[in-house]
């Protein structure tokens, strides 16, 4: 994508441009309206991300020249508050995302209102990261109930570790929807207070309460006609539980401190990393809720549960970076592909990503080595003997053909460089993973 970034928070803004810059995109920065002239073809470009709380114009301003030079450039304004979301969407933003942006979530949102601008433009676009990569039976079947649901209106509920990739099935879910024009809006259930839980949902008037100077919209009417994504749903305060339970049955809901009832027009899908029948078992979620959100369950596997899948997510994740940063194709070595696999992955893909980008980032070499992925070798090694110490020949043997073999691109180089044919490679490593290095005798036998 080509993107416009306005905003006078330098840090901020750099660091939402490196995000985007290492995901593929072209951006470009801009501090003030009287930049706006740096921008000639400013139908050049396809979305621009303005921070509202511009300090050196008016955003508004600043948006009514945006609108006056290119009516169709759809502009995503990055508010703090839902008053200020409401402001945004009253002086013509397209869309709103509120801070801190989680560079996947703005980016796919950013996507989504690029494509809906000029879908001509977007046809060439990659899939990217709304791509989901599998080799996995577990996880074909996953998506396969995915795109069975997604055309529905029903509530889907997502179970899963931490880093699966729910909240990108969740958005993935709305763009197979029907309301796949309509808003994607995500809250983050445990992050606020419940009083501010429940002002971000359902929105508030003016004075309902200390510091409500305004009113505003909740997210649950920023999501009319398309998507509310409750993330770790499991948190959910009580109270909140109970609204939210309206919601869901008769569609309709209150602002703080206000009398008028609201009618939504919104499909939820929720997420948890918690076992919600135990919640529910434990009195801390309440089961008439558990039940409404359940109508469709999915439940991620988790990384290690889909072994299949690592070295071809890891591959994408560096063909991604490779890409953004423009430089030559990276690759992993049979080692680094081994102790992928070998790692147990508790943070899931993205652990998966972290480490492979920071590698990336770290190694300048095509050939990522498995020695390139400290923290993997640190569990799966064994502490290798030195020459001359009073250790067994053969745990010499296994040291040194682990450490040519985490260096070699193939077997086959590893077996030269060695000097042993490539089945009596295979055969030492058998052993090697059947070595309880508590009993060398099972080992020497
Ligand atoms: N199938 C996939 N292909 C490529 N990248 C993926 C895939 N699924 C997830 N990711 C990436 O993995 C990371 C974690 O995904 P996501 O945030 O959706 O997980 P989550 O289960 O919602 O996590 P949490 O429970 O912590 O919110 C993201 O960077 C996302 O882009």
């Amino acid at each position: 994508m080509k993107l416009v970034l306005i905003g006078s928070e330098s840090q901020n803004r750099r660091l939402v441009s490196l995000g985007l810059h290492r995901r593929g995109d072209e951006t470009c920065q801009l501090t003030r309206r009287a930049e706006l002239a740096r921008l000639p073809a400013l139908r050049e470009w396809q979305v621009v991300l303005l921070d509202w709380d511009l300090r050196t114009d008016g955003a508004a301003e600043l948006l009514r020249e945006l609108h006056e030079r290119d009516p169709e450039l759809p502009v995503v304004a990055i508010v703090t508050n839902p008053s200020a979301a409401a402001q945004a969407r009253t002086a013509g933003a397209t869309e709103t995302v509120f801070k801190p942006i989680n560079i996947d979530e703005g980016r796919a949102l950013l996507q989504r209102v690029a494509r809906a601008a000029k879908p001509a433009a977007s046809a060439a676009e990659p899939a990217g990261d709304t791509r989901f990569i599998t080799q996995s039976a577990a996880m074909e079947q996953v998506l396969a109930m995915a795109w069975r649901v997604a055309p529905t209106s029903a509530s889907v509920l997502l179970l899963g570790e931490n880093g699966t990739g729910k909240s990108m099935l969740a958005r993935a879910v709305h763009e197979h929807s029907t309301r796949a024009n309509g808003p994607f809006i995500n809250v983050n259930c445990p992050c606020l207070q419940p009083q501010l839980l429940e002002s971000e949902l359902f929105g508030h008037v003016r004075g309902a309460f200390t510091g409500a100077v305004s009113d505003a919209v909740g997210k649950v009417a920023a999501a009319e006609g398309g998507t509310l994504f409750l993330d770790e749903v499991g948190e959910l305060p009580p109270e909140i539980q109970a609204k939210l339970l309206r919601l869901l049955q008769e569609r309709c809901y209150e602002r703080l401190g206000e009398a008028q009832t609201r009618r939504a027009d919104i499909r939820v899908i929720a997420a948890t990393n918690r076992d919600l029948r135990q919640r529910v078992a434990a009195g801390a979620f309440r089961e008439d809720l558990y039940y409404r959100l359940n109508v469709i369950t999915i439940e991620m596997p988790s990384l290690r549960g889909r072994p299949e899948d690592i070295v071809p997510l890891a591959e994408h994740f560096l063909e991604t970076l490779s890409q953004s940063a423009g430089g030559p194709r990276r690759r992993l070595t049979l080692a680094a592909r081994e102790a992928l696999v070998a790692h147990s992955w508790p943070g899931n893909l993205r652990e998966l990503r972290n480490l492979v980008e920071r590698a990336a980032i770290l190694c300048d070499r095509e050939w990522l080595d498995a020695t390139d992925f400290p923290e993997l070798l640190g569990r799966t090694e064994p502490g290798s003997p030195q020459v001359g110490e009073f250790v067994t020949l053969e745990a010499l043997i296994e040291a040194h053909i682990r450490q040519v073999t985490a260096r070699a691109e193939s077997y086959e180089q590893a077996a030269r460089i060695l000097g042993i044919d490539k089945s009596t490679l295979y055969r030492w490593r058998k052993r090697f993973e059947n070595f309880d290095p508590t009993n060398v005798e099972a080992f020497v036998g």
